[in-house]
């Protein structure tokens, strides 16, 4: 509640206006009875109190107005301590009355006869007169309130928006700048965000985003370029919101961000959903795990691309992830993509994005690719030999120039992704097979990876059972201790095809089927306790390479070295016809 003392300007205009009607002395006080204004001699002790027993207090106590014509022996004046020197002939005090409590007292004094009579000679005129004068100074007093009160919203708002970590941009229905925050200002530099200018000139593609908005919708996450302070073009997401007092449009709030905030926040999101590997989750005792692990180790202290081959379930991912979050970018995103997954026409766009506009049914700003989402984190490219020959192409212009292009788009973005791709073909045979860009295969190979199948370290098996187990009980909120007789060697002369991911999943059926405290053989899937009286199949050498492989890839050698089919086929020794026909078959 605002006081008379924060109003004392308009205090002592209205006394002094009373004084000069009236012709006597005015004074004015608060509800502390300090005296706020005064005329005459009073106007030098404003800022003092006056008496505690004066009439100035009855009046606050009872909101009342009060006349006193002869002082001394007025009832009040029998306890006023300044009843010896008083000098008054009479006195007149009304009340400042706002919502029915007083906050303040006009107080008319005479100090001669000719005073007093003018004072008393139509008191119902003067008691109305002086009403109306306290109401001028509570309807001043509420002002004040009013004013203070929207200044402190303001002020509350003001330091709302500023601590947003969004650019705010207030503007008419026009597009003319009302207000802005820090981070508007910030973010804008040619031309720069002020009062008056039009945001239409920060953004191309803010007229159409005023256009939309100002029939009444709110527009969500628009991608828009922008320029900062060297001139950059950047890019920058806008959401629009009408601002409509009975049902008309007077204006429209710009809610901005930089691309990279936008991506950040994104990545915090699906960062968290990411789970933290640390070597510590890779398990195995075996020479050549131990030896995969070193070199991954090292790795992960790179900035250098890694390309990890193994058979599926070897734990390619699971290495990728070690990689990544021991690494200097471990706090950074880590993008995984599976290229195989995703169908072709799809895996351009989910990978190096798109411009706004580029295809019907777009999202209408445009849209990140997975790159970009990795800025400054990891992206792990799985199964990498399944992509098309013209990705292959744009990856590699990604890897060589540190820059991506979005489908449709001109404007390459820079980046700063680590690579770590993965493949469980065999990358060598398919550059020889013309199905891998070679250049592309070494840039990716800088440090390469290659985990061995589980066959080929059984040593692993005894320990990756007690650690699955461990992993299955807890998931499946189970105890059970340990393995039955004879169930390790089964699991150790299987042919693990599927690899860890297939042991994995041998554990969980188990922990789901016993229901004692150990696995008993009774309850492993049949393939394996069938297996346990047959001979275990050798395994299949990766390296070995089909006979149809082989035959292909001479053709096709033959072909680039020989100058016509006749001589090709007699360097391979095969007939002209027979060569015809391979050509054919093989589509070559
Ligand atoms: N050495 C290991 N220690 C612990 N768990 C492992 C190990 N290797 C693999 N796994 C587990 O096996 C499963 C398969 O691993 P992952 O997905 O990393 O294999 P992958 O080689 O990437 O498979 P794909 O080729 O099918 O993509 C995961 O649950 C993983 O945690």
């Amino acid at each position: 509640m605002a006081k008379l003392f924060d109003i004392k300007k308009d205090v002592q205009h209205i006394a002094e206006a009373i004084a000069s009607v009236m012709g006597v002395d005015v004074t004015i006080v608060d509800e502390d009875l300090r005296r706020v204004a005064g005329t005459g001699g009073y106007f030098e002790s404003t800022g003092e109190k006056v008496d505690g027993n004066s009439v100035f207090r009855v009046v606050l106590e009872t909101a009342v107005g009060y006349m006193i014509e002869n002082p001394i022996t007025d009832k009040i004046c029998l306890k006023c301590g300044a009843k010896k020197h008083c000098r008054e002939f009479g006195e007149v005090c009304a009340p400042i009355n706002v919502k029915g409590k007083a906050v303040g007292v006009i107080g008319l004094i005479a100090f001669s006869q000719e005073q007093k009579n003018k004072l008393f000679a139509d008191t119902d005129s003067l008691m109305e007169f002086l009403q109306r004068m306290a109401d001028l100074i509570a309807v001043k007093l509420l002002e004040k309130e009013k004013n203070d009160h929207l200044q402190l919203t303001t002020k509350q708002l003001e330091t709302v928006i500023d601590s947003l970590e969004e650019g705010i941009i207030a503007v008419d229905s026009f597009g003319d700048i009302i207000k802005f925050n820090n981070i508007a200002k910030k973010m804008f530099h040619n031309p720069s965000v002020e009062m008056g200018i039009n945001i239409k000139s920060l953004a191309v593609n803010f007229a159409e985003l005023i256009q939309l908005a100002s029939k009444g919708v709110s527009i969500k996450n628009r991608e828009f370029l922008y320029n900062n302070n060297n001139n950059l073009q950047l890019r920058g997401v806008a959401s629009v919101n009408p601002v409509m007092v009975e049902e008309e449009l007077v204006g429209l709030i710009f809610i901005v961000k930089n691309i990279c905030q936008v991506l950040r926040e994104v990545n915090d999101v699906i960062g968290s959903n990411v789970n933290s590997t640390s070597f510590e989750n890779i398990v195995g005792e075996s020479q050549q795990l131990l030896k995969v692990k070193e070199e991954a180790i090292k790795a992960s202290s790179s900035p250098s691309t890694v390309l990890i081959q193994g058979e599926s379930g070897t734990g390619k991912e699971l290495f990728a992830r070690g990689i990544h979050f021991s690494s200097p970018r471990s706090n950074k995103p880590f993008v995984a993509i599976n290229c195989a997954a995703i169908p072709e026409q799809l895996l351009e766009s989910e990978l190096f994005g798109y411009e706004g506009g580029t295809f019907t049914g777009a999202a209408k700003g445009g849209r990140s690719g997975k790159f970009e989402l990795a800025n400054s984190g990891t992206i792990f490219l799985d199964e990498i030999g399944d992509m098309p020959l013209h990705l292959q192409s744009k990856l590699l212009r990604v890897l060589q120039e540190k820059k991506v292009d979005r489908i449709g788009s001109i404007n390459p973005i820079p980046i700063d992704v680590r690579i770590i791709a993965a493949t469980n073909k065999n990358l060598e045979e398919k550059v020889a097979l013309g199905e891998f860009r070679e250049d592309l295969f070494f840039r990716l190979n800088v440090i390469p990876i290659n985990i061995p199948p589980l066959r080929e370290r059984k040593q692993d098996i005894p320990v990756l059972m007690h650690y699955l187990l461990k992993k299955c009980n807890q998931k499946m909120d189970k105890d059970i201790k340990g393995f039955g007789e004879g169930v390790m060697r089964i699991f150790e002369e299987y042919t693990w095809k599927g690899n860890v991911r297939e042991l994995e999943n041998v554990i969980e059926y188990a922990v789901n089927m016993e229901q004692g405290e150990i696995i008993h053989i009774e309850n492993l899937p049949t393939k394996l306790k069938n297996s346990n009286n047959e001979k275990v199949e050798p395994a299949l050498d990766r390296s070995i390479i089909k006979l149809e492989e082989l035959e292909k890839r001479a053709i096709k050698e033959a072909l680039q070295i020989c100058d016509s089919k006749d001589e090709a086929a007699q360097l391979l020794g095969i007939g002209r016809a027979t060569l015809f026909r391979k050509i054919k078959q093989y589509r070559l």
